[in-house]
């Protein structure tokens, strides 16, 4: 069971670092925790459904609310107020492909748009309800997550598409195998979902992003179904690949997903360094990426957020900060993570090269033990967001990618935008999260006070928002490097498309789902 109004299982808990509060205290001042809704309270309030319940409908009220909304920042202000809007009128939950295909029958035949649901994580109102006459049924695929068929020779396997990051990663490593996809909302969001919003792992550098790792699949569309063959390359005209990758659900629903997957390796590792200022550890990511070390990750914090970082990081990060006192890395000091996933001589020989490009740059290792931390906690931040909240503090992030000549500029911007967007300060802190040859994802998180009223609550975050999307236009960079369009960047699409580019998508959706039934309103009007 998923906690109903935040995120994660709620049997299991991250306790908020110590340092925290004091941090927000000094940096934005005593925070007001807003008055949270009661489950009992909102499932009392569920509007009747307009839809019958029966065969393969469910109407039950507390499955309505946990498919109304996703993780987004609006939909945890909903979630907190009860104050969910639109509610799904029925959820399915079919078990293959056959029964989605009936499904979409019987939601055209009474009127219906449907809403594919895979693990509810989007975090740009992707799986909302959309409001409107017509009712609204959300097919949640998660029954479909059995693993179908592992080719080991070719190294592909073929899941359902519900199947979740656990899942997936369990029943491979049960074979040797691993798909290595583990965004930091791994633990929930499913292969369907991945592959529907062109997801990133925190290892795509070595793993791939997943349209690396999608070699085909099936999609039911009211037009028909599309059955994509694994071919490992092919030049038959458009790859349709790249049509359903990043589709939300508008053209259909994903029942099964082949991904290209590999053997376990036999070690991965992931260790630190520090580097004296931000350009020059810029200009060390850049030159791993660019020189071809194999790394499977680098993440390279600002030195606002390495400091938030050590301090964070209790006993053993007040000493490391010490130690870098000593060695006069001092207060522009940035932290470099970097993973490296293969055999044990690749593991040696990356290290020593990584070791070498610090070293060449004024930076010193930290060695394994601040990326075994990062290791054990890598899927734990978005439990501190409930925390945090409790306290009254809003925590979103934001996220881009850009070339490797626009990234300095891009963070300054950003992170100015951030600062100046209310009247009061507000905690900003930037990481690059994916780099490749041509440039890097820029992903900035920040934090700012709630509001008793959570109408004012969202006004300051759409300001936020607004804030950052500019600043991410104007600097270079695209609209969204994983979390996808949605609702929430739907209006910023069209900018970066082209008025070609959107009727195109536009005719894409209409070939795919003529009545338009399909996830309405979302990625494009
Ligand atoms: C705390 C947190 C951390 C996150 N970290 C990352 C990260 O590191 N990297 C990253 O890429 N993203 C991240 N995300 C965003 C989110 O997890 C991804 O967008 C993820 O891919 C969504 O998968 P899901 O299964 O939850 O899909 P959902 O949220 O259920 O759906 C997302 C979209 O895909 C469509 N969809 C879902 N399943 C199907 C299907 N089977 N067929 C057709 N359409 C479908 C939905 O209609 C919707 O438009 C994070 C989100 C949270 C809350």
């Amino acid at each position: 069971m998923e906690r109903w109004n935040g995120w994660g299982d709620p049997d299991h808990d991250v306790a908020l670092p110590a340092a925290l509060p004091g941090l927000l205290l000094h940096e934005l001042g005593p925070g007001t925790p807003p008055q949270d809704a009661l489950l009992a309270d909102v499932l009392g309030a569920a509007p009747p459904p307009r839809l019958p319940a029966g065969d393969g409908f469910s109407t039950d009220a507390l499955d309505r609310v946990l498919h109304a909304r996703g993780q987004s920042f609006p939909d945890l202000v909903a979630l907190r107020s009860g104050q969910l809007g639109t509610l799904p009128d029925a959820v399915a939950h079919p078990s293959s492909a056959a029964e989605v295909r009936a499904l979409l029958e019987r939601a055209s035949a009474a009127g219906a748009v449907v809403v594919p649901y895979g693990g509810g994580t989007s975090v740009v109102g992707g799986i909302s309800a959309p409001p409107g006459d017509a009712p609204v049924l959300t097919v949640d695929v998660r029954r479909m997550q059995q693993l179908h068929a592992l080719d080991e020779h070719s190294r592909l396997a073929t899941f359902g598409a519900g199947v979740a990051g656990p899942q997936v990663e369990a029943r491979l490593r049960a074979h040797g195998h691993t798909l290595g996809h583990y965004p930091q909302s791994f633990e929930r969001s499913t292969l369907g979902g991945w592959v529907a919003t062109r997801s990133s792992g925190q290892q795509s550098l070595g793993f791939g992003r997943i349209e690396d790792l999608f070699a085909g699949g099936r999609l039911e569309a009211p037009a028909g179904t599309l059955e994509l063959q694994p071919f490992p390359a092919s030049a038959a005209g458009p790859d349709l690949r790249q049509a359903v990758l990043g589709s939300e659900g508008r053209l259909g629903i994903l029942t099964d997903v082949t991904v290209r997957v590999r053997r376990l390796p036999e070690a991965d590792v992931v260790a630190g360094a520090f580097l004296p200022s931000w350009d020059s550890a810029v200009t060390v990511a850049r030159t791993l990426v660019q020189d071809g070390t194999p790394l499977s990750m680098v993440r390279l914090s600002t030195p606002a957020e390495t400091a938030a970082s050590l301090l964070m990081g209790g006993r053993a990060g007040r000493a490391m900060a010490a130690a870098l006192d000593l060695r006069r890395l001092g207060g522009q000091r940035c932290l470099l993570l970097f993973g490296v996933t293969g055999g044990a001589g690749t593991v040696r020989s990356a290290r020593r090269h990584v070791t070498h490009v610090v070293r060449a740059a004024g930076g010193v290792g930290a060695g394994t033990p601040i990326g075994r931390s990062w290791q054990r906690g890598r899927f734990s931040a978005p439990y501190l967001r409930n925390h945090l909240w409790e306290r009254g503090y809003g925590v979103d992030t934001v996220e881009t990618a850009a070339v490797w000549s626009s990234v300095p500029g891009l963070v300054e911007r950003l992170e100015a935008a951030l600062h100046g967007a209310l009247e009061e300060r507000v905690h900003v802190g930037t990481h690059l999260s994916h780099v490749y040859r041509s440039g890097s994802s820029v992903y900035t998180t920040f934090v700012f006070r709630l509001c008793p009223d959570p109408a004012e609550t969202l006004q300051r975050w759409a300001r936020l928002k607004a804030a950052a999307l500019r600043a991410i236009a104007e600097g270079g960079g695209t609209l969204s490097h994983q979390h996808g369009v949605g609702l929430d960047h739907r209006d910023a699409l069209p900018a970066e498309k082209g008025p070609l580019g959107m009727a195109a998508l536009a005719a894409l959706t209409t070939a795919f789902d003529p009545a338009g039934l399909l996830n309405p309103g979302k990625l494009l009007r």
